[in-house]
């Protein structure tokens, strides 16, 4: 079993009643071609959709989850050399440098530099060349996928050219971070839900998360309910950052999502984060802006990563950058 130390405050919380399972999560099936205006809708609605027929090799997924699996079960003293996350490498408990507290333990990655492998190469030896060769086969998998949505949102936007979006995952500089997850089972006798991450939105322009087969994952609807997502080891989660809800000038919503521990299980979840290069401005596509104005003041993607370091991870991190103020 893994022990986490104990942290200072992980937050607690009741519910009255237990959350309620959403079984209508928008689903979208890959291996349909006319599936983009309902990709479009679930952007719009939900900001968040389930994705089947994919094209990610399961043998990619399986392999790189078996490696994470095994990283996670080295005594915790190995997996601190890999650590502090600053802002990449392994942490637990604490999630960003502003005091955020979960029941979690995690790996934060870039997406293409070879250095962050060297934390692990001392405590992990051979194996780190393998969990980087893992890691990399399922990212150029993922990506692609990610790139593939990308370019039907803009089909479904009538964005020209299509790569509008996804040329900013492919280029060389993109800013894009993977995580693995691993939320160990806790004791009940500490009373309550235990939260594993905490309520936030994703960034960047798009997420795709996959988890094992136990639950935690939770979205927060416009009216208020926090719904508990059914896991699906098969499928892919894909969640609109906040860079993708401004460049659809407010039309599609990041959405607000959270992680519940469970107390018998273990979840793992890994998630790509797709961003932007840095000196991209992170702008409404003019074609859909329709005579309106922006609702967002003008910034870089580097400018509001900035901001997002500053932050906790329950901020309204848009609300400094929309022009009328959120109430
Ligand atoms: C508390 C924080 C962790 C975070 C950076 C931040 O200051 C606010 C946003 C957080 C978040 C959420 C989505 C991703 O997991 C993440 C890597 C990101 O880009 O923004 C995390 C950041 C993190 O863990 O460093
Ligand atoms: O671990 C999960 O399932 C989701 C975590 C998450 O939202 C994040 O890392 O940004
Ligand atoms: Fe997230």
């Amino acid at each position: 079993m893994v022990l986490l130390p104990k942290p200072a405050a992980v937050q607690h919380f009741s519910t009255t009643s237990n959350p309620i399972l959403f079984p209508d999560v928008p689903l979208i099936d890959l291996s349909k071609p006319d599936c983009i205006s309902q990709l479009v809708k679930a952007c719009e609605d939900f900001g968040f959709f389930k994705l089947i027929n994919h094209s990610v090799p399961t043998q990619f997924i399986t392999q790189l989850e078996s490696e994470a699996l095994n990283f996670f079960s080295l005594p915790l003293s190995a997996k601190q050399t890999a650590g502090p996350p600053d802002p990449f490498g392994y942490g637990n408990n604490k999630i960003g440098p502003n005091g955020d507290v979960g029941w979690v333990e995690y790996l934060l990655l870039t997406t293409h530099t070879e250095s962050d492998y060297q934390k692990f190469a001392s405590i992990f030896g051979e194996a780190a060349e393998k969990f980087r060769c893992a890691v990399n086969d399922y990212l150029s998998a993922v990506k692609k996928m990610a790139c593939e949505i990308l370019e039907m949102l803009a089909d479904g936007l009538k964005i020209q050219p299509r790569n509008a979006f996804s040329k900013l995952l492919m280029d060389e500089k993109s800013d894009s971070v993977f995580r693995v997850n691993h939320y160990p089972p806790f004791e009940e006798s500490s009373g309550g839900n235990l939260i594993g991450f905490g309520a936030h939105t994703d960034p960047q322009i798009i997420s795709v998360l996959r988890s094992n087969n136990t639950s935690g994952l939770q979205i927060w609807l416009k009216d208020g309910k926090w719904i508990s997502v059914p896991p699906d080891q098969n499928s892919f989660f894909i969640n609109v950052g906040d860079s993708l809800q401004v460049m659809t000038n407010g039309r599609f919503k990041s959405v607000r999502h959270r992680v519940v521990a469970n107390s018998s299980k273990s979840r793992l979840s890994m998630i790509y984060f797709g961003g932007p290069p840095l000196s991209e401005k992170i702008a409404p596509w003019p074609s859909l802006m329709r005579g309106e104005d922006s609702l967002y003041k003008e910034f870089t993607w580097f400018e509001y990563k900035k901001s997002v370091y500053n932050s906790r991870l329950a901020d309204n991190r848009l609300g400094l950058f929309e022009k009328i103020a959120a109430s």
